[in-house]
């Protein structure tokens, strides 16, 4: 917390408070910036015995509580990496950017640093410093995304999921036993990241046919003109269109020798060879859902191999990509399932997209006079705003970036 605007010696009036405090963290990536900012107000703000009142905003602020803390909200926005003027915009009619911390080491210097992560943290810097006047403070990618991925599998209830057969079920975490997993984060390109425990970890794989490629393809060969376009079109399509499958090859039987039914797929877009068709003979739909199964399948499938290297049972998958996506999850998961015969495990998490903004969130820790802790959240509540989504499905209970964790956070 910025303590030094709230100071109070005791004797002078009580400073004016602001309506709210932010902590405000970002993760610049390829395709898309995610925004992470913590807000409260005076009223939420308790003291360590737990009352609530406005003057217990004054004892926080001058010190007078060893363990003060603060209750508010994590509040989530992402902006697409090529309109960053507009997320520009967005920090600063909040005053997002005001939510920063000093570094002590340089006190003297009036100047906030702003928590940050991702490739954009280094090549927008500048932008940063001459349209806000903050200094981005650079956390490492892989830090981050592991630390955003155990704090959401420790602190936040009903987080990570299974999806097979159109079926979500939430999965309990046990702590005591949540390590090693695989983490594989489905951005612009994907990394796979052994987690053995709290900031330790081995990124063990990647490749670069991820989210990227699905929306640079898809642009190319459909025309979609927005990444929603794109999959709300591959909800219409059928991969069967374009995708050869085993029966194609084997006269409508089964390759049961070897486990392959007839209806598997032998060659993602593997007709389009054989059929002398162009491309705009094909339904954009179709090559739409046979691009996402594709890729989808070929992540699953990676994913797998990397658990197996390492005796890994649980893989859980972030990264932007996915956005709730039933089919996206399923090809992932039934990929997982087939080639582990069952034995790992794919799941999902709520808040798939902002691990590495939460990473670098949770790094405002390191700073002593600025240490935010997280201890807890509830279930995210239901706002209106989810129906602005045209891809969120309510009854799933998809997480939507307007909504917002309730936390406490402990300011020292
Ligand atoms: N509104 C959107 N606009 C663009 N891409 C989107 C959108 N929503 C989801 N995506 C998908 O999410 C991917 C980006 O995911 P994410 O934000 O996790 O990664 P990134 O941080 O931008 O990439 P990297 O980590 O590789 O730098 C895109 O490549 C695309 O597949
Ligand atoms: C380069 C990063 C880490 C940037 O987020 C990501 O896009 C990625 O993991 N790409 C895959 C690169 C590879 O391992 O082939």
């Amino acid at each position: 917390m910025d303590l030094r605007r709230n100071e109070n010696d005791g004797n002078s009036e009580p400073t004016q408070f602001p309506a709210q405090i932010s902590h405000l963290a970002l993760d610049i990536g390829g395709s898309l910036i995610k925004v992470v900012y913590f807000s409260t107000s005076r009223d939420n703000c308790i003291d360590c015995e737990g009352e609530s009142s406005a003057n217990d905003t004054l004892r926080l602020f001058s010190g007078n509580c060893k363990h003060p803390v603060l209750q508010g909200r994590l509040h989530f926005a992402k902006f697409e990496t090529s309109k960053i003027k507009d997320c520009l915009e967005f920090i600063s009619s909040k005053e997002l950017h005001l939510g920063g911390f000093q570094h002590h080491e340089n006190p003297s210097k009036d100047r906030k640093f702003i928590k940050a992560t991702g490739g954009g943290a280094y090549k927008f810097a500048e932008l940063f410093k001459e349209n806000l006047g903050i200094d981005l403070d650079k956390e490492d990618e892989m830090d981050c995304l592991v630390a955003g991925a155990n704090f959401l599998l420790k602190a936040v209830h009903r987080e990570a999921y299974t999806f097979m057969d159109g079926q979500k079920e939430f999965v309990q975490i046990d702590q005591s036993d949540l390590y090693p997993y695989l983490l594989v984060n489905i951005g612009s390109g994907v990394s796979m990241i052994k987690v053995d425990g709290d900031g330790k970890f081995e990124r063990v794989s990647g490749t670069n046919v991820g989210g990227g490629t699905f929306w640079g393809l898809g642009r190319l060969l459909t025309k979609c003109k927005s990444f929603d376009e794109l999959l709300e079109l591959s909800h219409q399509g059928n991969n069967r269109a374009i995708d050869m499958l085993v029966g194609e090859i084997y006269g409508g039987m089964d390759y049961s020798k070897i486990g392959l039914s007839s209806t598997t797929i032998a060659s993602s877009f593997g007709k389009a060879v054989s059929d002398n068709k162009e491309l705009e003979d094909y339904k954009p739909e179709d090559v739409a859902r046979s691009l996402l199964r594709m890729i989808s399948n070929n992540i699953g499938q990676i994913s797998y191999l990397n658990a197996l290297r390492f005796g890994l049972k649980r893989i859980f998958f972030g990264g932007f990509f996915i956005r709730g996506q039933p089919y996206t999850m399923d090809t992932i998961s039934v990929a997982v399932h087939f080639w582990s015969k069952g034995e790992a495990k794919a799941m999902f998490l709520r808040h798939e997209g902002f691990l590495g903004a939460l990473g670098a969130y949770v790094s405002y820790a390191k700073h002593s006079n600025d240490n935010v802790v997280c201890n807890q959240s509830t279930q995210l509540p239901v706002s209106a705003s989810y129906a602005a989504d045209p891809n969120y499905n309510p009854l799933s209970g998809d997480f939507n970036d307007n909504e917002s964790i309730q936390c406490s956070v402990y300011a020292a």
